[in-house]
């Protein structure tokens, strides 16, 4: 058994996807549009590392739009997506300026929580050791709820 992808519902596409993107840093590798069903999906993976080649594709993103607004509630019971990243103090310098909340701030230089346009928990994780402690990250609070 091999694990294929997550699937989010978005409530916006194109929020989504600059948020996925062009900010967390993801690539849009398919998509799927469906007049019957009037959805479009759009699936993302983390770019391949030279570095980590694995024989297993890394499992992707799979994010659905539907065309017709809907109010997606619940789901308390789903955690959070989690991404090994290569310095998470450029990236959530990254994701602030580009307006996200982050949860909780890379403190230790090892772990940092932010969220996505949809309240989507996205766990980022320093690859190999953390880093040194670096403000103002070492001395922010957590922001918003878990
Ligand atoms: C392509 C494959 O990976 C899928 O997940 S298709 C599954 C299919 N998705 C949809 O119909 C999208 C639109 C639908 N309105 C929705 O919001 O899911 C499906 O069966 N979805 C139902 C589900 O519970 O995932
Ligand atoms: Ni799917």
């Amino acid at each position: 058994m091999q694990y294929l992808h997550t699937m989010v519902r978005v409530s916006d596409l194109e929020a989504s996807l600059h948020f996925y993107c062009d900010l967390l840093g993801l690539e849009e590798v398919r998509r799927k549009e469906s007049e019957k069903g009037r959805f479009t999906l759009v699936f993302l993976a983390a770019p391949a590392d030279e570095a980590r080649s694995t024989e297993l594709q890394a499992p992707e993103l799979e994010l659905t739009w539907n065309w017709d607004p809907e109010t997606y509630t619940g789901g308390r019971n789903f955690g959070h997506l989690a991404y090994r990243v290569a310095d998470i103090y450029a990236l959530c310098e990254r994701l602030q300026s580009g307006g996200v909340t982050i949860n909780r701030p890379p403190r230790d230089g090892h772990m940092a929580f932010v969220r996505s346009p949809d309240g989507i928990s996205v766990e980022l994780l320093q690859e190999g050791e953390p880093q040194a402690p670096q403000e103002p990250w070492a001395s922010m609070e957590n922001e918003g709820s878990w």
